[in-house]
């Protein structure tokens, strides 16, 4: 049973404080970590503030590129089989995955609606994987987890991305639009200006009820949840979180959605 009025309330975690080691800081992350698994981080700060105006841009972009014939050279040159990066169209979603290593290699061709907005694109797969890595970093060495592939070396090769999400506006609000589940890899950071995400509330012995609270939208920030693998490194001391996404509230509309997903394993 979907419950909208049923409203998440997350920690939000300061990413400037954090990458200064702020001991209060790290300490709110980690109690997320270890607890919801899922909170914001607030990316108000120089380094990386530059994402509210390059995103909204992409977006507009990644229209353009998404509203293109199926059969146009952009896309099916973008598709590639089998693997997750480059374009893929299924039903009811489409979306174009961009692998940080081939891309930081500069042996990444992208499609030329895109080429363009290059410099944004770069600037953005810049501040988001600084802002997961230094959460994923610091996470690590406040609990003694070693995970010796989480390299910041773009040539080491890795299945970190940045993805780019397009649903056609199909549902009604509240309709879900990606069914409940949690992430591969170590972290995912969600771009996150509409009310979309719902995790489960949980009964008290901790086991996952059949209802959902949605996540409220803080201006400012990005979604950061822990996925699979760092929760197993863990060893279960980190939370996994199941989520689900929804149709946006409002008319019927396209959903446009960013992700940056933190894979340092090769698969
Ligand atoms: O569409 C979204 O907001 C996120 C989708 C998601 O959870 C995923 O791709 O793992
Ligand atoms: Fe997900």
């Amino acid at each position: 049973m979907s419950s909208p009025e049923k409203m998440a309330s997350l920690a939000v975690v300061n990413y400037e404080a954090l990458a200064n080691k702020d001991a209060a800081e790290v300490q709110k992350l980690v109690t997320a970590c270890q607890t919801v698994g899922m909170f914001y981080l607030d990316l108000r700060g120089p380094s990386t503030n530059a994402i509210f105006e390059d995103i909204p841009t992409i977006f507009k972009t990644g229209h353009a590129f998404f509203n293109l014939p199926h059969d146009s050279n952009e896309k099916t040159q973008s598709a590639r089989e089998g693997m997750e990066r480059g374009y893929h169209a299924g039903k009811g979603f489409e979306y174009y995955e961009i692998a940080r290593d081939e891309y930081q290699l500069g042996k990444w061709v992208l499609p030329a609606t895109f080429e363009p907005e290059k410099e944004r694109i770069t600037r953005t797969i810049n501040s988001f994987h600084g802002a997961i890595q230094t959460v994923v970093a610091e996470l690590c060495a406040a609990l003694d987890i070693r995970i010796p592939e989480l390299s910041d070396d773009a040539a080491v090769p890795s299945d970190t991305a940045l993805k780019l999400l397009y649903k056609p506006p199909m549902h009604e609000p509240g309709h879900v639009i990606h069914p409940w589940h949690t992430d591969f890899g170590l972290a995912t950071l969600l771009w996150y200006d509409e009310v979309t995400t719902q995790i489960p509330i949980y009964d008290k012995e901790g086991k996952q009820t059949d209802d959902w609270e949605t996540v409220p939208v803080i201006d400012g920030t990005v979604l950061i949840n822990v996925a699979d693998e760092l929760a197993a490194q863990s060893g279960g001391r980190l939370h996994s979180t199941v989520h689900r996404v929804v149709a946006p509230p409002g008319p019927k509309r396209v959903r446009n959605g960013i992700i940056y997903l933190l894979r340092p394993y090769k698969v």
